[in-house]
Formats: C-alpha cells, sequence, structure tokens
C-alpha cells in the first residue's frame, strides 16, 4: 500500500489555496508525460474551494486534456445547488475551456434514471469502464476527498453496505445520513484505482476522525481509512483538523 504523506497549514485559506497549487501541477505533469489527465472531483466546503482556487490561478492546465469524475454526487434533478457537478461548474468549470465530452457527470434524478439510483450506479460503472483503456475504472491521477466530521468520504458513511462493498467501483445510496439521502458513489476499491488520493480536510469537527484514519482505523468505522491511492495517499489539513494527531 503506498505511503501516508501529511501535509499541515496555518488555515482553511492557506490549505485550499496549496492544495490547488498541487492540483495544477499534478495535472501539468501527467498531460506533459501523457498527453491527457485525469481527475475525479468531491463536493464539500473544501474541495469546492479548492476548484475556486484553481480557478484564480489555473497555471498551464490545457483544459482540452483533461478527463474530469466526480467521486459521489447527490441523486437530485439536473441544476439543483445541492448538485456536486453544479458547484463544481460554478467554482470551476463553467468558467475554462473544458470539452464537455470529458465532463464525465453523474446521472441526474430527473433523467431516464428517474427514481432509480441503482440504475444511474449501473450506468456511471459503465462510464468509468469506457474511459479505462480496457479496465474497468480509470487509472485517475488524483481523486480528490473532503471528510465529514465521523470519517465519511464520497458518500462512503461508517458502518453501511456501501463503505463495505469490495465488488462494484459503484453503488447508490438511499438512506444517508447526511441530507440529501439518496446519492450515487464510488466506493473504496474505485477509490483505490487513484494513483494518488487526497483528503483535503479543515476545521476541529474533522480532528478526531483524521487523527483515527491516519492511525489505521478499520474503514467500516472511518470510511476516510480505506482511501488509499497506488501511488501516494495525502492527507492536506489546516492546523485545527490536525490537532489531534501525534507530533
Ligand atoms: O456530502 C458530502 O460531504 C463530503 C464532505 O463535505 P465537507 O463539506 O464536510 O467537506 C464531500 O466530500 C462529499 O463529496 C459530499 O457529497
Amino acid at each position: 500500500m503506498s505511503d501516508i504523506h501529511v501535509e499541515v497549514h496555518p488555515d482553511t485559506a492557506t490549505l485550499v489555496t496549496k492544495a490547488a497549487e498541487r492540483f495544477v501541477a499534478t495535472v501539468v505533469a501527467a498531460q506533459k508525460e501523457r498527453g491527457s489527465a485525469s481527475v475525479v472531483l468531491t463536493g464539500g466546503g473544501t474541495g469546492i474551494g479548492l476548484l475556486e482556487k484553481v480557478r484564480e490561478n489555473p497555471g498551464d492546465i490545457d483544459w482540452r486534456a483533461i478527463d474530469i469524475f466526480w467521486g459521489d454526487e447527490r441523486f437530485l434533478p439536473a441544476g439543483d445547488p445541492e448538485r456536486n457537478d453544479v458547484q463544481a461548474r460554478a467554482a470551476l468549470l463553467d468558467h475554462v475551456d473544458v470539452d464537455p465530452d470529458r465532463v464525465h457527470t453523474m446521472p441526474v434524478a430527473d433523467g431516464i434514471y428517474e427514481n432509480d439510483p441503482e440504475a444511474a450506479a449501473v450506468a456511471y460503472a459503465q462510464v468509468l469502464g469506457a474511459h479505462a483503456d480496457g479496465r474497468q475504472v480509470p487509472v485517475f491521477d488524483v481523486h480528490l476527498l473532503g471528510m465529514g466530521g465521523e470519517g465519511h468520504v464520497n458518500s462512503l458513511f461508517p458502518d453501511t453496505d456501501a463503505v463495505r462493498e469490495e465488488h462494484r467501483f459503484v453503488v447508490a445510496v438511499t438512506d444517508s445520513p447526511k441530507p440529501p439521502p439518496v446519492r450515487v458513489t464510488l466506493t473504496l476499491p474505485a477509490v483505490r484505482h487513484a494513483d494518488e488520493v487526497w483528503l483535503v480536510v479543515s476545521g476541529d469537527a474533522k480532528a478526531e476522525a483524521v487523527a483515527a484514519a491516519i492511525a489505521g482505523a478499520p474503514p467500516v468505522e472511518i470510511p476516510a481509512s480505506g482511501a488509499r491511492g497506488l501511488s501516494a495517499t495525502r492527507w492536506l489539513l489546516d492546523t485545527s483538523a490536525a490537532s489531534l494527531l501525534p507530533n
């Protein structure tokens, strides 16, 4: 399993700025090496904050040469402001020259999968497979993750079938403890296809779960603990979120 790297920044603003700089550098390096990059976005405060910072300083990213996926989505109608893709578009994607065919949003609740998040999950797994060079899931350059105070990542909540999933790469969640209840999420086996997994976390409400995850708590209890990249797992924290880590 890859090494865990921990980086601590003085406050949330610095955290998202530095995480955005790292994101730009990683995408540019992948594009130089292979001609294109593949990333997984996340929702939540730090995930969207990072995208706003990328918009301010996009560096040399070639927006036509990047595949964009989502780690989870709230299964809501198209355009709903609670959807992660809507927030990501407002923060970044509507302001850069992305190739719409390479922006792989999760299905909406008022489309062909109306009232059927399971079918939406199957459909998104097929999208992953279609961009995976013969595998079932692409090797993402970066999978961004936020983390909830109880340790959830994507829509993988503690002690749920979704976090226990070992075979499927995308599943539906119909009873999320955090609203909205119906979601579609990549599972831990899918997250582990990323070359690098970054957990961008701020605030002292997250400190306990951060410490438990880094100490290796069982993923069923602290889902973030099971989010590991192939080459690296990076915890990008502010001092509050890092406050319960051993020195
Ligand atoms: O519901 C969700 O929560 C997590 C964490 O959000 P945060 O605001 O506490 O950072 C987020 O990463 C996930 O994408 C989202 O659907």
